[in-house]
């Protein structure tokens, strides 16, 4: 488990401060993975560099399996950095050294006799699917496999918390769905928390069991995945979902519906229509599984003689949120 607690970052000095980060609370317990998400400038990268502490944060703490790590001096905070494992979106590998080699060279640096080196390594690349590769350099391994070693070097000592910083952004579809997937087998089989540091929204609903946008240097909004994806006043789940605005037919008021639960009966719409004795027209639908689940949201073209009220009771009976659809100025499309 990994918590932040009211860590702040400043540069410079009065009267030019610049606060990048502002008394940002967060915590990741073991065995999850939590995605932190913001705009270009929110203070993603600063954040990465203060959680290792290769910055140190101007106050506030950094608590590793209930140890402070911003106390600690230089060499005993060297010992404690042992338990966040770092992957970036470079893979930082040392060209000259073999996958097998760049696993080991934590271990090398920790004093681990050879024999031992030898197994541990063989152990992490089988770990991460990469058995047979150890003696490829990295120019002849494709970037996701690069990236996998660099994940195995991360884990050479056996951290409780792994920090991934844009550890995706770069790689293809493919490779990242692989190093998600394996993100996620990681969570589960060594308990690890997970900082997943990102801009690529894609990538967040493959591995994010919660989502923490952070903007000005404060988390605004954090929840689980599914509760920002069934939520229709969250930025991050418009994001993930996004919305088109839609022209509004003559006599027809356009409204949009959100799944909220996974109890919403196959013909909701059909059902609704009868009850409410009214036709709903679909003008479109964004709706998919997550974790098992279904989300999404679907737009609907709704008589104007129809009243809201009965229309907002009728979904919200069948695991429905409805509201009137924004305008393409409400969504800041235009
Ligand atoms: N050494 C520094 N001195 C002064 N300001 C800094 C310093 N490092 C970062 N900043 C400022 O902190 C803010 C956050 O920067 P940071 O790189 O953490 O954002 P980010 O969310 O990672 O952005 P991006 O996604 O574009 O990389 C920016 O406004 C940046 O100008």
């Amino acid at each position: 488990m990994i918590e932040l607690r009211h860590l702040t970052k400043t540069y410079g000095d009065a009267p030019h401060v610049t606060t990048v980060l502002d008394r940002l609370d967060l915590t990741v317990p073991a065995g999850s993975i939590t995605a932190v998400v913001g705009p270009s400038g929110a203070g993603k990268s600063t954040l990465a560099q203060c959680v290792t502490l290769l910055t140190r944060p101007t106050s506030g703490s950094v608590v590793v399996a209930g140890q402070d790590l911003t106390g600690l001096g230089e060499s005993r905070l060297r010992e404690a950095r042992r338990r966040i494992g770092t992957i970036f979106q470079s893979d930082g590998l040392q060209t000259r050294r073999t996958a097998a080699q760049n696993v080991e060279l934590p271990l090398r640096y920790l004093g681990v006799v050879p024999r031992d080196r030898r197994r541990r390594v063989a152990e992490l690349l089988d770990r991460v699917g990469l058995a047979g590769f150890a003696d490829r350099y990295p120019h002849e391994l494709s970037g996701g496999q690069r990236q996998r070693v660099g994940i195995a070097r991360a884990l050479a000592l056996r951290p409780t918390v792994l920090l991934a910083d844009e550890a995706t952004s770069g790689l293809d579809p493919q490779a990242t769905a692989s190093i998600t997937a394996l993100l996620r087998g990681l969570r589960d089989d060594l308990g690890l928390a997970i900082l997943f540091i990102t801009h690529e929204m894609d990538t967040i609903v493959d591995v994010a069991d919660t989502v923490a946008r952070l903007d000005h240097g404060r988390i605004v909004e954090n929840a689980p995945l599914l509760d920002v994806l069934r939520d229709p006043g969250s930025p991050v789940g418009a994001a993930l979902l996004p919305r088109r605005p839609v022209a509004a037919s003559a006599g027809l008021v356009v409204w949009e519906v959100h799944y909220r639960g996974d109890d919403v009966p196959a013909d909701w719409l059909t059902s609704a229509s009868r009850e409410l004795g009214h036709d709903l027209a679909l003008l479109g639908a964004s709706v998919g599984t997550v974790a098992g689940s279904t989300v999404g949201h679907a737009t609907l073209g709704v008589p104007r003689a129809l009243d809201a009220a009965a229309l907002r009771a009728a979904f919200t009976r069948r695991g429905l949120h409805a509201q009137v659809a924004p305008t393409a100025r409400e969504l800041d499309l235009v």
